[in-house]
């Protein structure tokens, strides 16, 4: 009898760790036969042969073959002996053994080593029923994997003999078990999607282990018909998982994909890829694509004028509208189309008036009426040619024509017309009407347009407005009515952070919204020499100019032929002189250049201009400012001192129309001034929930929040009455937030409201709490077509 020391016994089972987790196995057999044994290990190590008759082997009965090996063979051989004792005891019963028997196993092939590895191992089995059972095979590789023999497979087969032979073999690739992120994921998914979810795929970042994306099968069926719900699910996972997430459903197939979502830059240049400067345009036409900004995956949307002839662009003021519309300008100007650019507001175009391919900007309303109607005119030539059979539209170069500020030149022009109307002319300024039917005749003239507008009214939609501008973009936050009528929806937009300038919403290839960040495009006018902005520009130039400037020569005053004598006045001119103004090259007429003109200004500003009495002329002379114009335009602006001069009573003049104060508010604080704003807004915003419980408030001074921001006054209402477009106030971050769902029950805790919320820095998170619990809130203005 021998016995194993400990310290060996430990130092192989340290070669299998996971032996260590077996149960222990039953040693019945062994005890009953070796009921001497001095320790468990030595016991187990002398174990007999005996008990099954057809394997029986020759010397067994009540001898331990290990003790009359061991001192014959040395320790190495009693050592490996202690392996297949082990082993046997546990291949036994899985080869459909009753008892442990030695001539269950032979190993051979064994490699160097202490006590080494089995090359060969040959399992013999009796009964044929054990074959049915599918895991049979790899029961065994476990039995010699868990003694640290490492991996076997089988070799060969020998029903005859009914024996199986194994031999090394690779490691086999293992299932990983879930890490603790995965494990909780899954929880979160079980959790928002019903228990019956199935994650069927799940991404995970290599070195911080996070899951990064999750497919899953769910049963929720029509509950996730509401786009409430669907925010809630993904709200859900970005309160409770790393990382912003949005979903992808498909509805049909009860399918979603769950992926982190990645932020979107807050500035994007335009990028200046090499573009023929030459290109045939006639050629290039059909396959035009002017990239204007990138969506949150950072892939680029473009606009294909020869599928979607014209496109509107709708921002408000400070939305980044006016850099958009620039970025289209330079995009189409290094394709060598032409350009004419109507500047609703006279000076945002500026910089670009002598812009190469940059043909005209309009900066008068005279030259403004002129444009539209030029533009007008030729499509209409355009037109007769195709008709008369002179060209195919396919003859035509592409112009692009801005309208750019259309509501404030309406606004203009109707002025303008109550002095230029001719004698018999229509009501209205007849450029007012043409707009639809030149969005109608783009295609065929290929005379395309950009019309701008701060909002989307219902006029802009009608007929087949909406066709006709079919590709969109609208600028910053929307209104939800303003999103029904850009989008069809009163949620697309309605959630756009309005401190992230240049983000907006326009729409994919197949039509659908989606959110963008625009290109960025540095304005001339505004940029110094020197600086990345105007090297930028220098790469942006197209570096030749194809189409000469324009210019727009003001009618001459016509003389009264019916005068009888010297003094009568000339006839005034009228609309009609004004549309068909003479339209010469630059090159011609260096006297009416404005660009010639402002080259030629030294830049040095008369710092007199500063003052807003440089427009009375009341400081002329005065080329520096002395401290005491200072104290007199103090005087001004301090109401005590009205009536103190004839300067101050003519501002008082000026700015009492504007503020409608009678001269005893004047004295009022701010806060009675916003009070006076507040009564138009009211007038116009939607009905109050007939409650009765929501209460009005001033806006307080300090409000980052003015009217002018298109939300009417702080209310407080109950959590059920807050609707989608509402802003919030978050008391706990102390910031107003823009609800960008329908109040619903909150997915987990359903006796909850939730209430799903976007920030203007683009923060967003849900808020469950009891619908009877009020919050303030302000809600957005409904503006009238
Ligand atoms: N795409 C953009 N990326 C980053 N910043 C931008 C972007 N567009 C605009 N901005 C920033 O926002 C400012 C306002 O932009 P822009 O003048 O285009 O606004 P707007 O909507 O035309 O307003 P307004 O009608 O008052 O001119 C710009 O000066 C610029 O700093």
């Amino acid at each position: 009898m021998t016995t194993t020391p400990p310290q060996q016994s430990g130092a192989r089972f340290a070669r299998s760790p996971r032996i260590s987790s077996l149960p222990p196995r039953p040693h019945t057999w062994l005890r009953d036969s070796f009921c001497l044994g001095t320790t468990a290990v030595g016991a187990s190590a002398a174990a007999p042969l005996f008990g099954y008759s057809a394997l029986a082997m020759p010397a067994a009965a009540g001898l331990s073959i290990a003790a009359v090996y061991a001192g014959v063979a040395g320790k190495r051989k009693q050592l490996r002996d202690v392996d297949i004792d082990e082993v046997i005891d546990r291949l036994c019963p899985i080869v459909g053994l009753p008892e442990a028997t030695r001539a269950v196993l032979s190993t051979s092939k064994w490699s160097r080593g202490w006590p080494g590895l089995p090359g060969k191992l040959t399992v013999h089995y009796d009964s044929t029923q054990a074959l049915n059972d599918e895991t049979w095979l790899a029961d065994i590789c476990g039995v010699f994997e868990d003694q640290g023999w490492g991996f076997f497979e089988l070799d060969k087969h020998d029903p005859a003999r009914r024996r199986l032979i194994f031999t090394p073999a690779a490691e086999p690739e293992r299932e990983v078990s879930d890490s603790d992120q995965v494990v909780r994921a899954k929880r979160i998914i079980a959790q928002l999607l019903g228990p019956t979810a199935t994650v069927t795929a799940i991404d995970v970042a290599a070195e911080t282990g996070e899951v990064t994306s999750m497919e899953v099968r769910h049963e929720l069926g029509p509950k996730l018909e509401s786009d409430g719900y669907r925010t809630r699910v993904e709200r859900g996972m970005s309160a409770t998982l790393p990382g912003r997430w949005r979903a992808r459903w498909n509805l049909e197939t009860d399918w979603v994909r769950f992926e982190q979502r990645t932020a979107f830059p807050d500035s994007v240049w335009l990028p200046a890829p090499d573009l023929d400067p030459g290109a045939d345009l006639l050629a290039s036409y059909d396959s035009v694509e002017i990239p204007y900004g990138i969506d949150e995956d950072g892939n680029e949307v473009v606009w294909r004028p020869a599928i979607d002839p014209n496109l509107m662009l709708i921002g408000p003021p400070g939305s980044g509208k006016t850099v958009t519309a620039h970025n289209l300008l330079v995009n189409f100007s290094r394709r060598g189309w032409p350009i004419w650019v109507l500047d609703g507001k006279y000076v945002e175009f500026l910089g670009f008036q002598d812009w190469p391919n940059v043909q005209v900007v309009a900066t008068t309303i005279e030259q403004q009426v002129a444009l539209v109607h030029r533009a007008r005119d030729l499509m209409e030539f355009r037109y007769q040619k195709i008709v008369t059979g002179e060209a195919t539209e396919a003859d035509f170069e592409p112009v692009l024509v801005f309208l750019d500020e259309w509501a404030e030149f309406r606004g203009n022009v109707e002025d303008w017309y109550s002095r230029a109307k001719p004698k018999g002319g229509a009501r209205q300024p007849p450029v007012l009407s043409m707009l639809a039917s030149m969005a109608r005749k783009a295609r065929t003239s290929r005379v395309h347009l950009v019309f701008g507008t701060q909002r989307p009214d219902a006029q802009y939609f009608l007929g087949d407005m909406r066709d006709n501008f079919a590709m969109r973009i609208s600028m910053g936050r929307l209104s939800p009515q303003g999103a029904l009528m850009m989008w069809q929806s009163p949620t697309i937009g309605t959630s756009v952070p309005r401190k992230c300038r240049g983000r907006g919403t326009t729409v994919t290839d197949n039509y659908q919204p989606i959110e963008i960040q625009c290109y960025r495009v540095p304005d001339p006018r505004k940029t110094h020499a020197g600086t990345f902005e105007s090297d930028l520009l220098d790469t942006l130039r197209p570096p030749i100019t194809r189409h000469p400037r324009l210019l727009i020569v003001p009618p001459d005053e016509l003389p009264d032929i019916d005068a009888t004598d010297d003094t009568s006045e000339p006839a005034p001119l009228t609309y009609f002189d004004y549309i068909e103004a003479e339209w010469v090259l630059a090159s011609d007429r260096p006297d009416l250049d404005p660009v010639l003109r402002r080259a030629k200004m030294t830049h040095e500003t008369d710092r007199r201009l500063a003052s807003p009495t440089a427009l009375l002329g009341l400081l002329g002379g005065r080329a520096e400012p002395t401290n005491e114009a200072a104290v007199e335009l103090d005087d001004y602006r301090t109401p005590t001192a009205a009536g103190a001069t004839d300067a101050a009573s003519f501002l008082d003049q000026l700015s009492a129309p504007q503020l409608g104060e009678s001269s005893a508010a004047r004295g009022e604080s701010s806060r009675a001034r916003l009070a006076l704003v507040k009564e138009p807004a009211a007038a116009t915003e939607p009905e109050i929930p007939a409650d009765g419980g929501a209460e009005v408030f001033d806006i307080p001074d300090d409000s980052p929040d003015t009217y002018e921001d298109q939300y009417g006054p702080v209310r407080d209402v109950r959590a059920a009455d807050v609707a989608l477009g509402d802003l919030l106030l978050m008391e706990d971050i102390d910031e107003w937030v823009v609800v960008d769902t329908d109040p619903e029950p909150d997915i987990i805790e359903d006796s909850l409201l939730s209430l799903t919320w976007r920030s203007d820095t683009d923060e967003f998170g849900d808020l469950a709490l009891p619908d009877s619990s009020y919050v303030s809130i302000r809600k957005p203005i409904q503006v009238s077509g």
